[in-house]
């Protein structure tokens, strides 16, 4: 792996960066609180390429790789962790449309997705009772004449009142993995209901739905890939997903570690700013050594993805290491703020909700454990 960024990276992350601390920090208050989705500001990230950094400027993405990818995320999650995840679901749809889709797909939806025209994407796979385990999933496509019938309910569904496009996945051969299909689905298709929006505990700028398909007809064009192989198609856009949230779990331990540092230069007490005590700077210290940790581990699995080698150990290394790392991070961060780190006046309190999602969402940390086991075994046979 390469230590130093190329043009194009660095170019992409100044891009994130100033877009990021520009227009996005400063909303993120707003966008929290008031659990507000802004339309906009996803269409200004599309026009700077950053809903498809690693598409083919053919379908109107940035062509930039999988590490510019990570560095983008990085700085949108800093700024912004609800936005990022967006902005995450969108790149990881677009791709896997890409990578699996006919030639049609591509140039219909890949290209709506980039361009800001979908708004966002969606990734509908889990069910209320099927998260960990998607093989028990319940909905079902069934194929009539020229169209493919959804029947079924999806939860905890990113953006999914707003996504223009989405993936969406059904049983068509019945139980177990070999029996699941993927789909491309526009917003707006008859039969298409939108269910209740969560209130949760983090991202509460990010939209989270339950999506109920009534007798959905879609094209039967619309299927992603083969049939039956949509569970594969699921687990190698997660294995991507993942390299997206340990991103984003590294831009949100950023801030919180920048946030810390600024305070703890201000805040005096017992005649000296708390920067000078010991017990504090171990804190900033081991902050600042795991988040170095955390970035490096999720660079080396994006860079292994853009070389085209396998990753699939690496993400969920990375996915695990960051996303525990983060945690650790906002609540230290928290602790450093005292008093002032559990009211909303400063935003450690918003890091500390955002970031607790991360060793869930995309696969627990328990899920990442039994995938790293799993590929580390095979290195052995
Ligand atoms: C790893 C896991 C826990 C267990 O897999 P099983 O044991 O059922 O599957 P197993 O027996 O290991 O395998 C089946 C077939 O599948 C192939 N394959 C597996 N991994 C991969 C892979 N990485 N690449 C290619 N093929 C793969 C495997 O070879 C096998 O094929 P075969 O039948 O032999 O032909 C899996 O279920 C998982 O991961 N859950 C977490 C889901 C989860 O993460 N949601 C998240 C929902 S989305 C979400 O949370 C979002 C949040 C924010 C926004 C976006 C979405």
């Amino acid at each position: 792996m390469n230590l130093e960024l190329t043009e194009t990276q660095t170019l992409i992350r100044d891009t994130a960066r100033k877009f990021a601390r520009e227009r996005v920090a400063p909303q993120a208050r707003k966008f929290d609180k008031e659990e507000l989705f802004s339309v906009e500001l996803f269409k200004e990230l599309a026009s700077l390429g950053l809903m498809g950094v690693n598409i083919p400027g053919q379908y109107g993405g940035a062509e930039a790789g999988v590490v510019s990818y990570s560095l983008a995320m990085m700085e949108m999650a800093a700024a912004c962790a609800s936005t990022s995840v967006a902005m995450a679901v969108t790149n990881m749809c677009a791709e896997l449309i890409c990578k699996f889709g006919t030639d049609a797909q591509r140039e219909k939806f890949v290209t709506k997705l980039t361009s800001g025209e979908a708004v966002v994407g969606s990734f509908a796979l889990s069910e209320s009772h099927a998260g960990s385990d998607p093989r028990a999933m319940l909905t079902t496509a069934v194929r009539r004449g020229d169209k493919w019938v959804l029947n079924g309910s999806k939860q905890w569904i990113t953006s999914g009142a707003y996504a223009g496009v989405m993936v969406v996945w059904a049983l068509t051969g019945g139980q177990g993995n070999k029996g699941i299909s993927a789909f491309i689905v526009e917003g707006g298709t008859k039969g298409l209901i939108i269910g209740k929006h969560e209130d949760k505990m983090g991202l509460r700028g990010s939209n989270t739905v339950s999506l109920t398909f009534e007798d959905m007809e879609i094209p039967a064009d619309n299927l992603l890939g083969k049939e039956g192989d949509g569970f594969k198609l699921a687990m190698i856009a997660l294995d991507g997903g993942r390299i997206g949230i340990a991103s984003q779990a590294c831009g949100v331990a950023r801030a919180a570690l920048e946030a810390s540092i600024r305070y703890a230069k201000d805040r005096k007490a017992f005649g000296q700013p708390i920067a000078e005590f010991q017990g504090l700077r171990f804190m900033l210290a081991n902050m600042s050594t795991e988040l170095q940790a955390a970035e490096l581990l999720t660079l080396r699995a994006a860079s292994l993805k853009e070389e085209g080698k396998p990753f699939t150990r690496e993400a969920s290394m990375a996915k695990l290491f960051a996303s525990e790392m983060s945690n650790r991070a906002v609540d230290k961060a928290v602790q450093i703020h005292g008093g002032y780190g559990y009211i909303d006046e400063f935003p450690v309190e918003r890091y500390f909700r955002d970031a607790r999602v991360q060793t869930i969402y995309e696969g627990t940390s328990e899920v990442q454990r039994l995938v790293i086991a799993r590929e580390t075994f095979k290195l052995l046979d």
